[in-house]
């Protein structure tokens, strides 16, 4: 019988409106149901039960790369099996490409008796996010990984900080359309103007703030992003009334999932997200484009992991 484990990788949004690359949160839900055999020949196998039609070769794999990262730190490196259910569609903007990663290493590391930390296993599953996007970022990895809310204060290297922050209700709609991080990352300017950045790191310091101080007024005035949004949101239709009718509504505010399409809202009553939920609903029916609403809540204990016994044939 081989050794095997299940993990439970959740969505992730990341940016947080005003920190992009920087700030990102764990969701309870949607998430990535994956299952990691370890194998006594060395090679990486990848198996896709979803209907996405994700590549196999671990190279092109998000898992795959993270996992071979991870082997390449390895005296003896073992063969893995992966199988997963992808449950948060690719290219939604809700860290579908960094659930794979993060659950992918954590479960490895898992089965390899815990050999690396935290900050090695965001090290490992980065490489999964450069081959999605080109880029290595943290942001949906690290809290992914983590839990909760995390600042990426550096990549190179990485400076990971944890924050704790009040009870918060998300809302988040997914228009089923895709928008690919590398192509939402070609469109943005290179150059910021100095009074857009003196607003946006206002805004970041004023958020992080926010948080810790649990002080929800601050929070909602700190959900603005004067650099990147007024770019990217041209990409995602109903955006501007799904923004405007949730502050309507009583939502603390929100924006851009990642790159998106998807869009999150905050609020501090279940009621408010409840009623955010209804009006994203409505804005989308209305357009006539297919979509999925989730009210959630921050997660704060990250892939979650559980044993279990796989009969090899
Ligand atoms: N295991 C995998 N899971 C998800 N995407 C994968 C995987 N392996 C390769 N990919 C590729 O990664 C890309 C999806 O990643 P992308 O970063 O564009 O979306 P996302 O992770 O949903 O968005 P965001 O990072 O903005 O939340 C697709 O091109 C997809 O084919
Ligand atoms: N910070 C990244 C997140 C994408 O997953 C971006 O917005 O491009």
């Amino acid at each position: 019988m081989s050794k095997s484990v299940q993990v439970h990788a959740p969505a992730t949004v990341a940016n947080l409106v005003c920190g992009f690359d920087v700030l990102g949160m764990a969701l309870h839900r949607p998430d990535d149901v994956m299952t990691l055999t370890l194998k006594e020949e060395p090679g990486i196998t990848i198996e896709h039960t979803d209907i996405y039609q994700l590549p196999t070769e671990p190279e092109k794999n998000v898992a795959g790369a993270a996992l071979l990262a991870m082997l390449e730190e390895l005296d003896h490196p073992p063969g893995f099996h992966l199988v997963t259910d992808k449950r948060i569609k690719p290219g939604s903007g809700l860290g579908s490409s960094a659930a794979s990663s993060a659950g992918a290493v954590v479960a490895a590391n898992e089965l390899l008796g815990k050999p690396f930390s935290n900050e090695d296993l965001v090290r490992f599953a980065m490489n999964g996010e450069k081959v999605a996007s080109g880029v290595k970022h943290a942001d949906n990895i690290a809290p992914a990984i983590y839990g909760g809310i995390t600042l990426i204060r550096s990549i190179f290297p990485l400076d990971i900080v944890q924050l704790s922050g009040p009870p918060l209700f998300v809302t988040v709609v997914h228009p089923q359309i895709e928008v690919r991080t590398a192509d939402a990352r070609q469109i943005l300017r290179k150059e910021v103007q100095l009074k857009s950045a003196i607003k946006q790191w206002g805004n970041i310091a004023g958020l992080v703030a926010g948080l810790l101080k649990q002080d929800y007024a601050l929070i909602g005035r700190s959900l603005e992003d004067v650099i990147i949004e007024p770019v990217r949101s041209i990409l995602i239709p109903g955006f501007d009334d799904v923004k405007s009718q949730s502050r309507e509504a009583g939502a603390l505010g929100g924006g851009i999932s990642g790159s998106g399409p998807s869009i999150f809202m905050l609020s501090e009553k279940e009621s408010t997200a409840n009623a955010v939920e209804q009006l994203m609903q409505d804005v989308y029916t209305k357009l006539g484009i297919d979509f999925k609403t989730y009210v959630t809540s921050i997660s704060y204990e990250g892939v979650r992991v559980s044993p279990v016994t796989v009969h090899q044939p």
